[in-house]
């Protein structure tokens, strides 16, 4: 998007460039990271600290610096934490799934067991701004599917410690384990285990782009949630919204990170047109102007659609991490919407409310990956297993079956498994 004159695009010539972390360049700097933490360990961790963060940082984080941490806390921010935390526990309780047991003709049980993961790692990022809230939306679902084992990793700060805020939260939840670790080397350290960082099953959690493409890289040796890289946020509008609270909302998520991406899309050029000169009037006051310009100019958009139906399609195609209705009726169009991570209904639901206080999690997938994963949620940190119980009964009457199967795949000692007790119940 320029902003030195209005900018308004034809539907037909948008194109959404987004970072993917995929480009030969990204794609190798993590690679070597990733490898120097495995050959090097704790050591290389320290010089890559050393490289990306300026600091030389011991890794673990001592109890008594969170509790310091959280006793230094202004008393409001302490208050909303908790209340936060309050909100977004309740809604993750409620996301708790059921077990399934069959009991089945033949005098079978077939059951589906939900089961905790035993370890995860958890990142909250901390380059250009400190995400408290973040721990909260990785730390809270997690404690509520029952992990026992959670390792947070956020990078350090120049006083060698993750953010203060950072440290608060976790504090406030109660984490014991904290690492000041960042970016793609935490990432390393987490999937692969160092002399110090034990290794985890699941690594979730959002990050810059270096983040989120070392987790691309590790994936298949630990889990991870999703690609929760930079943000990204698409303003469906009508002639109805008010073009400075749409302004406000793309400037919110254009603030992060020079990578995110802002995008409204209309049919009413005359909206478009307003929410120009409302970006233009609000992001001279912004305290991080030349981040939210940078992220504008690179990946932001006001498009001109012929319809509301055509907005809609776009954003299918386009599976932003999050969509804003600003429009009559939203909930008509919310009915259309099949992939995003999170959407946000009508003029007083700014994304805001859902990065710290609403109660849903903020932690969703980005550049596209919506269409086939999901944000963070207590199912992240659980799996499933099934379990079944055979009487004598049931395996005369299935046997015949099974050892018919087990012929056609000229697999005979399945099939003897089966026979060798079919036998014995003759
Ligand atoms: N999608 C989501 O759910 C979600 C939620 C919250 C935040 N975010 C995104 O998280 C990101 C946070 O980014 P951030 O930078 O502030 O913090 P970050 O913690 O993700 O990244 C900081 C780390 O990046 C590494 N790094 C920086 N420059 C590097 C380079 N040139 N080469 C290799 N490594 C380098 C450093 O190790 C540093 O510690 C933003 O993009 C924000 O939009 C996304
Ligand atoms: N909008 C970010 C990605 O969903 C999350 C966040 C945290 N703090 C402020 N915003
Ligand atoms: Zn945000």
């Amino acid at each position: 998007m320029r902003l030195d004159r209005v900018d308004v695009i034809e539907q037909a010539s948008f194109k959404w460039q987004r970072e993917t972390g995929r480009d030969a360049d990204v794609w190798e700097r993590v690679a070597r990271i990733v490898e120097e933490v495995r050959a090097g360990g704790d050591e290389a961790l320290r010089r890559l600290t050393r490289t990306f963060d300026g600091v030389d940082a011991p890794l673990c984080v001592a109890p008594e610096a969170m509790e310091a941490a959280f006793r230094a806390l202004r008393a409001e921010v302490r208050d909303a934490l908790a209340r936060a935390a309050e909100r977004i526990r309740r809604f993750h309780e409620a996301q708790l799934p059921q077990d399934v047991v069959l009991r089945g003709e033949d005098g079978e049980t077939l059951e589906m067991l939900w089961r905790p993961l035993r370890r995860v790692g958890v990142y909250a990022p901390g380059g250009r701004a400190a995400y408290p809230s973040t721990v909260l939306m990785d730390v809270i679902p997690a404690q509520v599917a029952g992990v026992r084992s959670i390792a947070l990793a956020s990078p350090p700060g120049p006083d060698g410690l993750p953010h203060a805020a950072v440290l608060a939260a976790a504090h406030l939840l109660g984490v014991d384990e904290v690492y000041a670790v960042g970016g793609a080397q935490a990432v390393a350290a987490l999937a692969y285990g160092t002399e110090t960082i034990a290794s985890v099953d699941k690594i979730v959690g959002p990050g810059n782009v270096y983040v989120a493409t070392a987790k691309r890289m590790v994936m298949g040796d630990v889990g991870i949630d999703s690609i929760a890289g930079p943000t990204e946020v698409v303003v469906v509008a009508d002639e109805t919204a008010n073009p400075a609270y749409v302004a406000a909302d793309l400037l919110a998520q254009a603030e992060h990170d020079v990578e995110a991406g802002a995008v409204c899309l209309s049919s009413s050029r005359r909206l478009l047109e307003r929410v120009h000169a409302e970006i233009v009037r609000q992001l001279a006051a912004l305290s991080r102007r030349d981040i939210a310009r940078e992220a504008l100019l690179r990946h932001g958009a006001l498009v001109l659609v012929r319809s509301l139906e055509d907005a809609v399609d776009l954003v299918n195609d386009m599976a932003p991490e999050h969509v804003e209705l600003m429009t009559e009726d939203p909930r008509r169009w919310l009915a259309k919407i099949r992939t995003a991570g999170a959407v946000f209904l009508g003029p007083y639901t700014p994304e805001p409310v859902g990065d710290y206080f609403a109660g849903t999690n903020h932690v969703l997938p980005t550049h596209g990956s919506a269409r086939f994963s999901s944000g963070l949620g207590t199912l992240d940190f659980m799996r499933r297993m099934t379990a079944a119980t055979y009487t004598a009964e049931t395996l005369a009457r299935h046997a015949p079956h099974i050892e018919a199967l087990a012929e056609a795949e000229s697999l005979t000692a399945h099939r003897d498994a089966v026979r060798i007790r079919r036998e014995e119940l003759r």
